[in-house]
């Protein structure tokens, strides 16, 4: 048989097609529903269920051979939470070919709106997380990082103190990782130990889960979580569903699915020393490192493709969205205007620079739209292109600034691995390339986490013998160089660096002063 692989990378927001979808009365953009009080953020369970139907069904029209499957692994969304109703399992198990899943699956959430990453209502909850292991510093010691408001562990708190019937009435909860591994795997899918590095709850030294976290959550929540397990495991044969509706072989196998950052450190095949920036509805930015030193800004995983060393990421919430919607106002929503604007100004910008945070920023915790002129004096506005110059400039400087914060050192042999939607413009990765003073390099697909999630498939098959993920994929195709520094940038942006990040700390959020949240 044909060795292949299907990579499935879903049960994001789904924003490669504006999806509008109607569940109630709750209507997501983008995928993502943002409730009245501007802090909660959901997407409707089924709809991630629905969008798998559909594409396994355009897969299945397409005349794709299932058969040739060997082995298929995928990545979510980190930190999104699925909560399974009692019984459901039986539902999963015995789901007839006939119908589609999302509507077999219809009554099987005691949740039917997840928490996702976006969301950031569970400061209450964050803080009693916090004293309960003593302190912020120690959960990040114990955890990997100190309690954020989207990690699953405070999500689940909300929901066990809020909806506490919701909470009894389920027997599992997932990941939306681990979720749509147990869609196929027609059995509750244990959570990987990278993704399951983003919940606040687990021990990513000894990774099993902390009974003093678990315990600050919620009552019997190990039991609702099961065992956690190695990134690469085998979880078992893909389900018979499968098998009678598209035509899989039986012995196909559904290997562990991970986060979506793990899965682009999969597909882009860092190495020691590289840089990942991922430009994605969020943009994060991280590293391979060995010794970690969890501290209160960012954000240590395990490591998806190697047990034995770790992760390290930073989030920045006000991504593409953000670049949006200045394209939207600043160049009539075109690509092809925003990227002259910033070949028609000059790097460096005249001295002038903005913070752009519509939605409460996580690195650093800032909101609103700050721009300052060269003397450092508050202005209102920009003319348009500078606008978007003050935009692109300002986010790289934040990632460089926040990554030199984490012990990271550009160096002479640096390499940055771009990817995401955003890593197709040139013109923005000239940018972050004069930012950062170093080559920028591409894969042939911007979605990194896809073809990560492929690699992690074959690599599933062969773990257990010891072959690392380098060695199964050393005749895949290299990234490719996209741009490399201007002359004269590094000089140009350190001091701009300096005054940078001596803005950040004016714009830094300060609950006693700024009342919106
Ligand atoms: N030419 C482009 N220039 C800048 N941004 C782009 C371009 N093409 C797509 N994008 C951005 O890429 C984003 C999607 O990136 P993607 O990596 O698919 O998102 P996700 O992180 O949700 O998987 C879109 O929101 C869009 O704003
Ligand atoms: O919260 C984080 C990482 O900690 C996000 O990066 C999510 O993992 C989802 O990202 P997108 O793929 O939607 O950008």
């Amino acid at each position: 048989m044909r060795i292949m692989f299907i990579l499935i990378k879903i049960f994001q927001n789904l924003n490669f097609w504006t999806w509008r979808f109607l569940f109630g009365t709750q209507k997501t953009q983008g995928g993502a529903y943002v409730h009245s009080d501007r802090l909660t953020v959901t997407s409707p369970v089924l709809m991630w269920v629905k969008a798998l139907d559909m594409i396994l069904e355009k897969m299945k029209s397409s005349g794709f051979n299932f058969a040739q499957v060997r082995a298929l692994s995928g990545a979510g969304q980190q930190h999104g939470s699925v909560y399974w109703k009692k019984g459901s399992i039986q539902t999963l198990k015995n789901a007839s070919p006939q119908l589609p899943l999302h509507q077999l699956l219809k009554a099987c959430f005691a949740v039917s709106n997840s928490p996702i990453w976006m969301d950031s209502s569970t400061a209450s909850q964050c803080s009693n997380l916090e004293k309960a292991v003593g302190g912020a510093q120690h959960l990040a010691a114990i955890t990997g990082s100190r309690a954020y408001e989207r990690f699953t562990g405070n999500q689940i708190a909300k929901i066990y103190s809020q909806n506490p019937e919701a909470y009894t009435q389920t027997e599992r909860i997932s990941l939306v990782s681990s979720f749509a591994a147990s869609l196929f795997l027609g059995a509750y899918a244990p959570i990987d130990y990278s993704d399951g590095s983003g919940m606040n709850l687990l021990q990513i030294w000894e990774k099993v889960w902390s009974a003093s976290c678990l315990d600050a959550c919620a009552p019997g929540l190990e039991e609702k979580l099961g065992s956690p397990v190695p990134s690469h495991s085998v979880l078992g044969s893909i389900s018979p569903y499968y098998i009678q509706r598209y035509g899989f072989s039986p012995d196909c196998k559904v290997v562990a699915f991970t986060g979506d950052n793990p899965a682009s450190l999969a597909g882009m095949r860092l190495q020691e020393g590289d840089i990942a920036i991922s430009l994605g509805t969020s943009d994060t930015l991280f590293l391979w490192i060995q010794e970690p030193t969890p501290a209160l800004e960012g954000h240590i995983l395990c490591n998806p493709v190697d047990s034995q060393t770790f992760m390290a990421l930073l989030c920045f919430k006000n991504g593409s969205l953000m670049r949006e919607r200045i394209r939207d106002d600043c160049a009539s929503g075109s690509w092809d205007e925003f990227s002259k604007a910033l070949s028609s100004t000059v790097a460096g910008n005249n001295g002038n620079l903005g913070f752009y945070f519509d939605v409460m920023e996580i690195t650093p915790e800032a909101v609103g739209i700050h721009r300052f002129n060269s003397d450092n004096q508050k202005v209102s506005d920009f003319p348009k292109e500078v606008e978007i110059r003050a935009l692109i400039e300002g986010q790289f400087m934040a990632k460089r600034i926040h990554a030199e914060k984490l012990g990271y050192k550009v160096m002479p042999r640096t390499r940055i691995l771009a990817t995401g939607g955003a890593s197709h413009n040139k013109k923005i990765l000239q940018v972050l390339s004069d930012v950062f003073n170093a080559p920028v390099y591409t894969i042939d697909t911007a979605n990194s986490a896809c073809l990560g999630s492929a690699y992690r498939a074959i690599h599933g098959l062969v773990a257990e013998t010891n072959v690392s993920l380098a060695d199964v994929v050393k005749l895949a195709p290299e990234p490719r160089l996209a741009v490399t520094p201007t002359t004269g940038a590094e000089e140009l942006y350190r001091p701009l660096l300096k005054r940078y990040a001596e803005l950040e700390q004016k714009v830094i959020y300060n609950p006693t002063s700024c009342p919106v949240k």
